[in-house]
């Protein structure tokens, strides 16, 4: 869907106010918080925005973030787990506002971390980093994956095929669907006033594929090595691309 120039504004407000979201509640992680904690950060930093939690009740999902922990592939949901140091923790903000949804999310050491770690996290911010860099008018969808797989590949890592990046504006997920992987059937060609996401999910060693926890919604991996994800909501342009959700570069020591 081509966005009118207001809408493709009230996009810029609502993922500005998504990352501050993201930064808040990001920087409250540290060893012994639980994610119902940050949960309830979050929460309240939407609200203070005038904004709504997008993850709450959406798909009967029953907090306001997803939080992910280790080899938690995505959708975790906030509990009583308290972080521990060596964990690494991935928080997924999506909000809105003024009629329209911001969606990103990024990875957080829990104090030190081991090596494994920060490679896996570091290759997953890169391959992001260098799929958002192909994003122009007339850049195909399909061709993403063909950027961040190798990335991954070259780092010992795999791609999680069965979640994807969308479209999102005024509804939350919508066309165009993102895949992540290499030799894929995404349809489409990007056009200046097209928003989505690219969200790759990463796992360390081969095994893309994930497992469901009987909740119905936590995905891990299957051989219960670390997986990493990292999302901005993009805007195609004239000339390229913005990253709507922009933040500081990524930090580890
Ligand atoms: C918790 C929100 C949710 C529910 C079903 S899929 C989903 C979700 C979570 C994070 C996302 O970035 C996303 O695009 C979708
Ligand atoms: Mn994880
Ligand atoms: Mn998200
Ligand atoms: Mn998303």
């Amino acid at each position: 869907q081509i966005l009118s120039q207001e809408q493709q504004d009230k996009m810029r407000v609502v993922c500005k106010l998504a990352r501050e979201v993201l930064d808040i509640t990001g920087a409250a992680v540290k060893p012994g918080v639980t994610t119902d904690e940050l949960d309830a950060i979050c929460h309240q930093a939407i609200i203070d925005r005038n904004a709504y939690p997008s993850p709450l009740n959406y798909r009967e999902f029953p907090k306001s973030v997803c939080t992910s922990i280790n080899e938690v592939i995505c959708h975790g949901i906030p509990d009583q787990r308290k972080l521990v140091e060596g964990d690494i923790v991935n928080i997924d903000v999506t909000l809105y506002h003024d009629g329209v949804h911001g969606d990103l999310n990024a990875m957080y050491p829990v104090g030190k971390i081991d090596d494994d770690s920060k490679k896996l996290i570091r290759c997953t911010r890169e391959a992001l980093d260098a799929a958002i860099k192909i994003c122009k008018p007339g850049a195909l969808f399909r061709d993403i994956g063909k950027v961040i797989e190798p990335i991954a590949k070259a780092n010992g890592c795999s791609v999680v095929r069965t979640y994807c990046g969308h479209g999102i504006n005024e509804l939350f997920h919508c066309a165009p669907n993102v895949p992540h992987y290499a030799r894929n059937k995404a349809t489409g060609v990007m056009k200046p006033g097209m928003t989505f996401t690219i969200e790759p999910m990463i796992n360390l060693g081969s095994h893309w594929e994930e497992i469901h926890w009987p909740d119905n919604w936590t995905a891990t991996t299957t051989d219960g090595r670390r997986s990493a994800q990292f999302e901005e909501t993009l805007l195609i342009t004239d000339d390229g691309v913005e990253i709507l959700t922009a933040g500081a570069p990524l930090q580890l020591d």
